[in-house]
């Protein structure tokens, strides 16, 4: 059995690969991403992290958790951007994978046939518990997959959806404890909250 669904990859070594995080809001999918990114700088591999434009809730440039730890990054506003941007990177992260549009898996299949280790974070369901943009794709076409969990807010136990706070019926909301509160399956459905 693996002991982690994260991919090795050592300096100069080919063969490269797609690692997918996901899970509901506050699950600590950023914060995935920023420890799986920082271990690859400490091997000296050459990395670039990108996120979506329109996602500018924390910072202009930064990714940025819940829990304010911060990674430079590169905003873009569309994923062919990405493959002209990544150069000679070694490893790619991006983040709020969700908002990307739908050429995102061949633009990660590509990076990952030239050597490189994707390494992507989003958002699997938006809130209606439907799956979110180019996201069940990227699963389906990844090596690995971690589907991480925050406390649901109603009772304590591993929350897997986004329960969205506000009236709004837009998929695309920005926002943060504000319009959102992570549930559990059975607080999701309760029509006593
Ligand atoms: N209900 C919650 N469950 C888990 N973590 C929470 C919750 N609310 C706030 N947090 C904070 O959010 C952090 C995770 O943030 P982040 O990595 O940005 O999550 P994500 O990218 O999945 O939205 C946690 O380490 C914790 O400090
Ligand atoms: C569920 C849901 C979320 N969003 C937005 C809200 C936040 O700005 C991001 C998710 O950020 P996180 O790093 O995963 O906490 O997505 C949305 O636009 N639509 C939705 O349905
Ligand atoms: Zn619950």
């Amino acid at each position: 059995m693996q002991l982690t669904e994260e991919i090795f990859k050592r300096k100069n070594e080919s063969g490269g690969g797609i690692e997918v995080i996901c899970g509901s809001m506050f699950s600590g999918k950023t914060e995935e991403l920023i420890r799986r990114i920082n271990r690859a700088r400490y091997a000296k591999l050459s990395v670039i992290v990108f996120k979506p434009k329109l996602d500018v809730r924390y910072d202009e440039t930064d990714v940025v958790s819940h829990n304010a730890t911060a990674q430079a990054s590169t905003p873009v506003s569309k994923s062919s951007e990405i493959l002209l941007l990544a150069g000679h990177a070694q490893v790619v992260g991006i983040d709020e994978a969700q908002f990307f549009d739908n050429k995102l898996p061949d633009v990660c299949t590509t990076l990952a046939n030239k050597g490189i280790r994707v390494i992507i974070a989003g958002l699997d369901m938006d809130f209606k518990g439907r799956p979110f943009g180019p996201m069940p794709t990227l699963m389906a076409i990844a090596e690995s997959v971690t589907k991480v969990h925050a406390v649901c807010l109603r009772c304590g136990n591993p929350a897997l959806y986004s329960y969205r706070l506000v009236p709004s019926k837009e998929k695309v909301l920005l926002g943060e404890k504000d319009s959102y509160e992570p549930r559990c399956r059975i607080c999701y459905n309760s029509k006593s909250f």
